[in-house]
């Protein structure tokens, strides 16, 4: 095999510096404890200016390329990649391309380009014009803005930005790799702009685009760039509406014109990257371009064992280190890995990260109170750097020269296998012994009669998803008593005061169905996560979900127990203050998977199990203390479908299973809901129906009800809440509004099943939008129940 090292300039398009020995496909940008978050909303709530928002940017920036340096990654070849960004990666590409929304033109200058403030408008809207619609990253829980494109975009190299940012790295003595997403994904992300024909494909405008994308290339090339990332995650899945033939055929000729037509000096060498699963057929496809290396994601995906034609020219980056989980890896077996891939026939390989790092925390060494030995297991994304800079160095120098590193690896690997709580004996009794009958309910007919008898609500019962605002308050309160500043009794009684307004909020609403608000809770997956045996939570290990949003994944290492109640105290005192059904609030198993870190040493299906019987238990409680409703999220169960349609029906069968599992040891008068949000859920309506919940409330408003007529079809004979609210903008909707939407409801879905409720949750509003919307709401379902008769 040969490495970079040894290798001069393959490529046939010209003189190409060789690929550095190992690099990460991107690092986290938020800062180690939020600074872009927290800078970005202050520019949002005017407190500094674009300027000072840009220097803390700048210092961030050089922040990394330093940590990164300083973690063994070349300065000066090209090892750092710039994925930098102040919202998302994908809007960066639309900006960068000038595809901006006819409704967002009036916020562009002369040449296409948005400025702070107006990037910003785009991600978040304004007034009556929404933002980009958003949607989840591959399978992970980052979510991007999709692009609208339409037959008269106009493409055009709207902004340097990028190149600016290079530059910024070079003057400090750091040549980096900027990073952009590749032509082919963008345009298969976005989607047809709202005054396009029907069935028109955004893929089409490729040809249009191309000579944007060879503008930045050689913008980048004239500013000294060496190695540019176009990333092409789109490629390693088929669940997408673009046939397979064209999607490779588009690859070749978007390739053909960036590495083909295009020679250097005039762009720099490009890395394609494949993070996220296995390219399959497009791998010939990419292999046969003239791009000078390719990425390929050795966790997810696996290598092929024959040689593959066009890769004798490119450097092959392997990504055996996980850029989407925490686990420290294995460098022993990484190693044999890349050692492997030598039958490919590549002109070299080098070690990477499967995907981005932007998935995974900082660092490790951020975590005082983290278990030790757990820690030992753990590598975020700084120990993940130096474990790509020490397979790289054990590539290049030989296995001896990380001898020390290897031992180490192996024994943390050992350590996990054996340490106690990984493997629980009565836990896995539990889920051994399980059988047929422990995953189904009675007929849903019956329960429905039962459950109507009991409840007595109103045609059109009104409800919320669960939680209400996060206030300040709260998060202080919070923050208060995790640094021992507020006692536990007194923060408690803070969330109980707060229960009690929330209450008395949807009494004077006129809600039929209350909830407690979820004050209590820091996030719907952290808060279970704390009080669940087999997972660990992090101080600062945060990673972005999407804008300025961050999540803290638990980490799921051991097996999953419910040591006590978690949820019945907090449910009996709200239900104690109203004569109203009180819902019980609680996570789906596949939601506290899909937004944790899991083990990879155990199948999926048994974590999920192990799940579903603690939530059993919590339901059983929750129904011995009286409460008749109980809701199990599960907003992100469209999230952990497979990326490749063959392998989905697998998934939807544990999935689904773990959840009924939680949910059928209840009486038939108990009714069961369930929540689906964040995603289109219209290819799994199967898997909804086999939820078996009473009722489903389901993102619907922004797409005025499109999944109603759907469900109908489907012979989808359940309540049914499709959220009339969209809680994802700041507007009001104004009480005719929503009567429209619930008027179109009605015509797909008996009324004797249609629940109203918005979109989600109500935890980002503030009161001053939620309380007049949720009023609007219930005058909508009055007006709409008084037409019904
Ligand atoms: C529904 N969604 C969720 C996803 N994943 C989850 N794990 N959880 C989710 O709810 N994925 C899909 C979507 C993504 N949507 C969101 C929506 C909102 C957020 C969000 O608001 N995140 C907050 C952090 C939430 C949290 O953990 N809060 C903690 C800590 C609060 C905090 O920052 N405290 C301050 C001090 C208090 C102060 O002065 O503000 C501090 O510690 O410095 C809590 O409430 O205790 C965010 O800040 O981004 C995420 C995903
Ligand atoms: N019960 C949760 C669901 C969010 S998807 C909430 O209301 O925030
Ligand atoms: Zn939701």
């Amino acid at each position: 095999m040969t490495t970079p090292h040894e290798r001069s300039s393959i490529s046939p398009q010209g003189t190409f510096p060789a690929f550095p020995a190992g690099t990460v496909l991107g690092y986290p940008r938020i800062g180690p404890r939020r600074e872009l978050k927290k800078a970005v909303e202050s520019f949002w709530a005017g407190r500094i200016d674009a300027t000072e928002l840009e220097a803390t940017a700048a210092t961030l920036r050089k922040n990394t390329r330093d940590r990164l340096v300083s973690l063994g990654l070349s300065a000066t070849d090209a090892a750092i990649p710039g994925t930098f960004s102040f919202y998302d990666q994908v809007l960066d590409a639309a900006a960068t391309v000038g595809a901006v929304p006819t409704r967002f033109a009036g916020l562009t200058d002369a040449n296409g380009t948005l400025d702070l403030a107006g990037y910003f408008t785009v991600a978040r809207g304004a007034g009556e014009d929404a933002p980009l619609e958003m949607t989840k990253w591959f399978d992970t829980n980052y979510h991007y803005l999709v692009p609208e494109i339409g037959p008269d975009t106009e493409f055009r190299f709207a902004s340097d930005r990028i190149v600016r940012e290079f530059a910024e790295g070079l003057a400090d003595g750091v040549t980096t790799r900027p990073v952009l997403v590749g032509p082919v994904t963008f345009l298969l992300l976005s989607k047809a702009a709202d005054d396009a024909p029907a069935g028109f494909q955004p893929l089409s405008r490729l040809a249009d685009l191309l000579p944007v994308y060879a503008q930045v290339l050689t913008a980048l090339a004239a500013a000294g760039a060496t190695w540019v990332q176009l990333d092409e995650p789109a490629l390693v899945t088929d669940n997408i509406d673009v046939p397979l033939a064209d999607v490779l055929t588009a690859v070749t000729a978007a390739y053909r014109a960036l590495a083909t037509d295009l020679t250097r000096p005039t762009r720099p060498a490009i890395l394609l990257g494949a993070p996220f699963g296995d390219l399959q057929e497009a791998l010939v496809v990419v292999a046969a371009t003239d791009v000078e290396a390719l990425a390929i994601d050795l966790v997810k995906g696996s290598a092929p064992t024959g040689p593959v034609a066009g890769l004798e020219t490119k450097t092959l980056v392997a990504g055996v280190v996980d850029g989407h989980n925490i686990w420290r890896a294995d460098l022993s077996a990484k190693l044999e890995i890349v050692e492997r891939l030598q039958v490919l026939g590549a002109g070299a390989v080098t070690v990477g990260t499967s995907t981005s790092l932007q998935h995974v925390p900082h660092t490790t060494a951020d975590e005082p109170d983290l278990d030790d030995t757990l820690k030992s297991w753990l590598a975020f994304a700084d120990e993940k750097v130096t474990e790509v800079v020490t397979l790289a160095q054990g590539l290049t120098e030989g296995r001896e020269a990380i001898d020390a590193q290897l031992v180490a690896a192996s024994a943390a690997v050992a350590s996990r296998a054996t340490a106690a709580g990984v493997v629980a004996a009565d836990v896995r009794e539990r889920t051994a012994a399980l059988a047929d009958g422990d995953f189904h309910r009675g007929p849903a007919a019956e329960r429905r009669a039962a459950q109507a008898e009991r409840l007595n609500l109103p045609l059109l019962p009104t409800t919320t998803i669960g939680s209400f605002p996060q206030t300040l308050e709260i998060r202080k309160a919070r923050a208060a008593h995790a640094k021992g500043e507020l006692s536990l009794e007194a923060y408690e009684d803070e969330m109980r005061a707060e229960i009690k307004r929330v209450v008395d909020l949807q009494e004077e609403i006129g809600i039929d169905v209350l909830v407690h608000g979820e004050a209590e809770r820091n996030d719907m997956v952290q808060y279970f996560a704390e009080l669940l045996d087999g997972f660990a939570v992090t101080q600062n290990g945060w990673v972005q979900s999407y804008g300025s949003r961050c999540t803290r994944p638990s980490i799921l290492w051991g097996d999953v127990s419910r040591p006590a109640p978690m949820t019945v105290r907090w449910t009996e005192y709200t239900q104690s203050l109203s004569t109203k059904p009180v819902k019980g609030m609680l996570t789906g198993p596949v939601t506290i998977m899909a937004w944790s870190f899991v083990r990879d040493d155990i199948a999926l299906g048994e974590t999920a199990n192990q799940i579903g019987l603690a939530l059993r238990d919590e339901i059983g409680d929750l129904e011995s203390a009286g409460i008749a409703i109980i809701q199990v999220d599960e907003p992100a169960l469209r999230e952990l479908l497979p990326l490749r349609k063959a392998d989905q029906a697998a998934y939807l069968d544990w999935s689904v299973s773990s959840f009924t599992l939680s949910t059928a040891g209840v009486r038939p008068d108990t009714q069961i809901h369930t929540h689906l949000c964040y995603s289109e859920f219209g290819e799994v309506i199967g898997a909804i129906d086999a939820l078996d919940a009473d009722v489903t409330s389901i993102e619907a408003a922004r797409s005025r009800m499109e999944i109603l007529p759907d469900l109908n079809a489907s012979g989808f004979s359940r309540g049914v809440g499709p959220g009339v609210y969209d809680i994802h903008s700041p507007r009001v909707p104004s009480q005719d509004e929503v009567t429209e939407l619930l008027e179109l409801a009605v015509k797909s879905v008996d009324p004797a099943l249609l629940w109203v409720n918005p979109d989600c949750g109500l935890k980002t509003r503030g009161y001053a939008e939620t309380t007049p919307s949720l009023k609007h709401l219930v005058e909508a379902a009055r007006a709409v129940r008084a037409q019904l008769g």
